[in-house]
């Protein structure tokens, strides 16, 4: 692993600067070369890249004051998180910015600046504890970590978790394009078949994607007041409904004026991909992790894996995932 910063790289995948604490775990875990980051590391059964293990390990250790009233957001990587942030930031502060088209702070902001990860954003540049007790409440946070390994105090407390998934054709093809415009350095291989070959072993982002969802789904059903699980292909077809059950779930239902005065619609619209996509914030401008904000918005669209995975590769997905979900109940 690289011990010196590499400016072509964005700040969040630097393998540089990670506490001692990480390199000493890191030396004892299984790594993997290749496609997303130069290396991911095994931890607690899932794949991190390196700065994002260190976030990991910082949140699991500080973030202990988990809140009955915090509601998190957990996805796995690139299943519509950018969309869930916009929409349940607009949701819970429809009452304080009620002219959503003027001065509604989605239109300067980019999502994730509005809702931070927790092992990515608020605990990765320093092992320091950030002042989370500032945040207003409802505190609203976002995490890509499995249900095994979420801090200690989100398992105890009685937060809402909203859980966002999305089939894993278009989920890995969404992450295929995002890596391939990193231009990482020349060791990636960032072929389609390597890439899905490693996906199907379970080796990407906060991977396996069976487990990470299989994780949700469990828990999901043993505890429905605590964890709602949404699909992206769902909020794609009936966004209005889906955003309905959110607000109630999060105990924010809208009222009948509100549904009758257009509240759901401006909400939706506000947080459409063609709004979003198009904001001057959204096209330019980067994160401090340094991911450019325009990366997190592509094509927005179910299905568009079939313009690139052949027919075999369609039907190995469609078999692993019935495999390993289709048994349990679960199906997208
Ligand atoms: N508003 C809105 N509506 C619908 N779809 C949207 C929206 N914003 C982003 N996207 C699409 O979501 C994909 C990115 O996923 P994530 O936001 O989960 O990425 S990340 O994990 O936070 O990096 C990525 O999907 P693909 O287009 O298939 O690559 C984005 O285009």
């Amino acid at each position: 692993m690289s011990s010196q910063p590499n400016n072509a790289i964005p700040k969040y995948l630097q393998e540089s600067e990670v506490s001692q604490e990480c390199k000493d775990l890191i030396a004892t875990l299984p790594m993997e070369k290749g496609w997303l980051a130069s290396h991911l590391h095994q931890y607690q059964g899932f794949w991190y890249f390196t700065r994002q293990l260190q976030g990991v390990l910082s949140c699991q250790k500080h973030f202990n004051n988990s809140l009955n009233s915090d509601i998190l957001i957990v996805t796995t990587p690139k299943s519509g998180t950018t969309w869930l942030k916009a929409l349940t930031f607009a949701l819970l502060n429809r009452h304080k910015y009620p002219k959503m088209f003027e001065n509604h702070p989605l239109l300067t902001k980019n999502p994730h600046f509005l809702v931070p990860f927790l092992e990515l954003d608020l605990y990765n540049d320093k092992d320091l504890v950030p002042d989370l007790n500032s945040i207003p409440s409802p505190r609203l946070f976002s995490t890509h970590l499995p249900y095994v390994s979420l801090p200690k105090s989100v398992i105890d407390s009685n937060c809402k978790i909203l859980y966002l998934c999305r089939n894993p054709k278009d989920t890995f093809i969404s992450l295929w394009h995002f890596t391939n415009k990193l231009k990482l350095d020349g060791t990636s291989t960032n072929s389609l078949e390597d890439s899905f070959k490693k996906f199907c072993n379970g080796v990407s982002i906060c991977g396996p994607f069976w487990e990470h969802v299989l994780g949700y789904w469990k828990e999901s059903l043993d505890q429905p007041k605590k964890i709602m699980l949404m699909r992206y292909e769902e909020m794609k077809k009936n966004p209005s409904f889906v955003l309905k059950e959110l607000a109630r779930f999060v105990g924010c239902p809208f009222s009948k004026e509100e549904e009758d005065e257009g509240v759901i619609d401006d909400i939706l619209k506000l947080c459409s991909f063609k709004i979003l996509s198009n904001l001057e914030v959204n096209k330019k401008g980067k994160l401090s992790s340094g991911e450019e904000h325009r990366a997190f918005f592509r094509l927005g669209e179910v299905g568009d894996s079939n313009n690139y995975l052949t027919a075999e590769m369609i039907e190995q997905l469609d078999i692993i995932t019935e495999k390993k979900l289709g048994h349990y109940g679960f199906r997208f």
